[in-house]
């Protein structure tokens, strides 16, 4: 049988979790905040999406920096998608990372490694 080396399964499950959301470009809301139906790729979720639009505001204003946003949810709910939404309102230059916490707490690297790794992916991250 073939061996698939560790690193291999890694990347694949990278290209997968990013394809999962290819398609949110943004977080779908008008010129005063309220959440369209549909846009930029995203549906529902409307209070939550108003609330990432208010935080992208403060942000682009300069009201907030250096803060961190807890998205709390049962799984599969859009935490992601609305973190990328947020990402892709603020611009094309602001990065966007994504972490599974079994990466983090891995006991074949430090986490201090495993940031680092996520970090340098950044820039090859297709958006
Ligand atoms: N409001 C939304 N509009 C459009 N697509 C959405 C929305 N919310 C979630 N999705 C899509 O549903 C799928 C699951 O959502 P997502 O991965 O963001 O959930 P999650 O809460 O981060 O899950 P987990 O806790 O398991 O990491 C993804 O493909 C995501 O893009």
């Amino acid at each position: 049988m073939a061996e698939l080396k560790l690193s291999e399964t890694r990347d694949l499950t990278r290209i997968e979790r990013i394809g999962a959301h290819s398609h949110i470009r943004g977080l779908g809301l008008d010129s005063t905040l309220e959440p369209r139906s549909v846009s930029e790729g995203m549906v529902g979720q409307a209070s939550a999406r108003k609330a990432a639009g208010v935080i992208v505001q403060m942000v682009k204003a300069g009201k907030i920096a250096g803060r961190a946003v807890l998205l709390a949810g049962h799984p599969g709910t859009g935490k992601t998608a609305i973190a990328m939404g947020m990402a892709k309102s603020l611009g094309l230059e602001t990065p966007f990372a994504m972490l599974a916490g079994s990466e983090l707490f891995s006991l074949e690297m430090s986490k201090t490694e495993a940031l680092t790794q996520a970090f340098r992916t950044i820039y090859y991250t297709p958006r």
